[in-house]
């Protein structure tokens, strides 16, 4: 088999970037044509795809995701998170470190980074672990991981915070031989009781439960954009969930410190009034926040202080959430439901544009994690790496019909309006409404 089997396709009439319908012809991985020029050089027997009122947007980039391979197969392995996050509209995901063996050297990235091409559904990208098993006290093997296949610039110890200030400052200095990137879990563990597992307030009080003050994520988030003006190097905060946290961004961009923002679709549009029935569902880290934080998200997603959406998808098993909440698992599912929870959110009320989505889930992620082949502009010569979307279905989340192994959807029940219609990893459609196709590549 070679790879010129793959008929040519016609996307008709597909509102390209949300700006407008065009038609878009793939052939060989790549697309060839915009526009008119699209049908006019359709070669003969090319197939046709009816695109009428679809959104065609790059593939999405997902800069946070737990697919919990190696270590804990029952909660989710490489294929079923990739499958998940193909039906999800996304075409490349950054698979976070927090696995055992954890990532912190060459062989397991390049382990992940086989896992994922076997699998066949989005280009997985392992995180590189920042410290050596997560412990936060020597770093670990970051130029092998570079240099290795995995090609790794997103490092990571999320789950924990690289706390200690001068371990930072290295990892830092570090990565920028590499044009590399650290994406900090920002938490003072001094800041918080050790058993925190809701926002420290007026609500946790009344609940009885141990929280995590907003302040905890800030000061480190303001260390960090200090640390990374000092030492020239990027930094990315992953999951940003306080009104804090972006005045601190907002400071920061405007002196020229090249940091950059995450913020998930659970926290822009869930709130801490959800552990009012103490479901572990929502048990998340960083919690759940007050609604006046929700709405600074919001508003910093949409003016560009925080740079994308990512997922943390967080797989669980159910023994593992099935307990009283201060003893369970912290994480929630996300892959499946964040366009959804953008287009609702976002998009239906006219708080951004699909042009605006383009570059929150591809473009800015795609940037930042520096994955420069895939093109995300849609635009003659790009990889066909492409999401259609369909702006008005409304969905049900059904959480039994997930592709994760795991159950913890905290969108179970919950109705959204726009959802991806199909996804195409470099011609070869990888997902079409909840069908899912893998296959490595010849
Ligand atoms: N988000 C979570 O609540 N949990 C994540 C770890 C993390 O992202 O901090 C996990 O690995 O389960
Ligand atoms: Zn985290
Ligand atoms: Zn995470």
């Amino acid at each position: 088999m070679t790879s010129h089997t793959q008929p040519s396709l016609l996307v008709e009439g597909a509102d390209v970037l949300g700006d407008g319908a065009q038609d878009v012809l793939v052939a060989d991985g790549r697309i060839v044509a915009v526009g008119a020029e699209a049908s006019a050089q359709a070669p003969a027997g090319t197939q046709r795809l009816s695109a009428d009122g679809l959104v065609l947007l790059p593939g999405f980039v997902d800069l946070h995701t737990h697919l919990r391979e190696p270590g804990r197969e029952d909660a989710e392995t490489v294929e079923t998170g990739s499958q998940a996050a193909a039906a999800g509209g996304f075409t490349a995901v950054l698979a976070m470190a927090n696995t055992d063996p954890v990532t912190d050297t060459a062989e397991v990235a390049e382990r992940v980074l086989d896992l994922g091409r076997r699998a066949g559904y989005v280009d997985v990208h392992p995180v590189g672990a920042v410290t050596k098993g997560l412990a936060g006290e020597e770093l670990a093997e970051l130029g092998l991981m570079a240099r290795s296949r995995a090609r790794v610039r997103v490092f990571s110890d999320d789950g924990r915070c690289v706390h200690d200030a001068r371990l930072m400052r290295r990892a830092l200095e570090y990565v920028r031989a590499f044009d590399g990137v650290v994406s900090q879990h920002s938490q003072d563990p001094r800041l918080a009781d050790g058993r925190a597992c809701c926002h420290e307030g007026e609500l946790s009080g009344r609940l009885g439960l141990p929280g995590w003050p907003a302040v905890a994520e800030e000061t480190i988030v303001a260390r960090d954009v200090m640390l990374a003006r000092h030492t020239g190097s990027r930094v990315h905060v992953a999951h940003v969930s306080t009104a804090g946290t972006v005045e601190v961004l907002r400071w920061a961009k405007a002196q020229g410190i090249d940091v950059t923002a995450e913020v998930t679709p659970h926290h822009l549009m869930l709130t801490q009034e959800r552990l009012v029935g103490y479901d572990p569902t929502f048990k998340v880290n960083p919690p759940l926040r007050p609604t006046e934080d929700a709405e600074a998200l919001r508003a910093a997603l949409a003016d560009g202080t925080i740079d994308a959406v990512a997922t943390d998808h967080a797989p669980h098993v159910r023994q593992d959430k099935e307990h009283a909440f201060v003893d369970a698992a912290f994480g929630m599912l996300g892959l499946e439901t964040a366009l959804g929870v953008v287009s609702t959110l976002m998009v239906q009320e006219g708080r951004m544009s699909w042009s605006d989505v383009a570059r929150v889930m591809s473009q800015a992620p795609a940037r930042i994690a520096r994955l420069t082949d895939q093109g995300h502009r849609v635009q003659a010569g790009d990889p066909a790496t492409l999401t259609l979307v369909d702006p008005d279905r409304v969905v049900t989340v059904d959480a039994t019909r997930s592709r994760s192994l795991s159950r913890n959807n905290p969108w179970h029940g919950l109705q959204l309006t726009g959802a991806v219609h199909l996804t195409m990893l470099r011609g070869r459609v990888t997902a079409r409404e909840g069908l899912v196709w893998g296959g490595e590549e010849q």
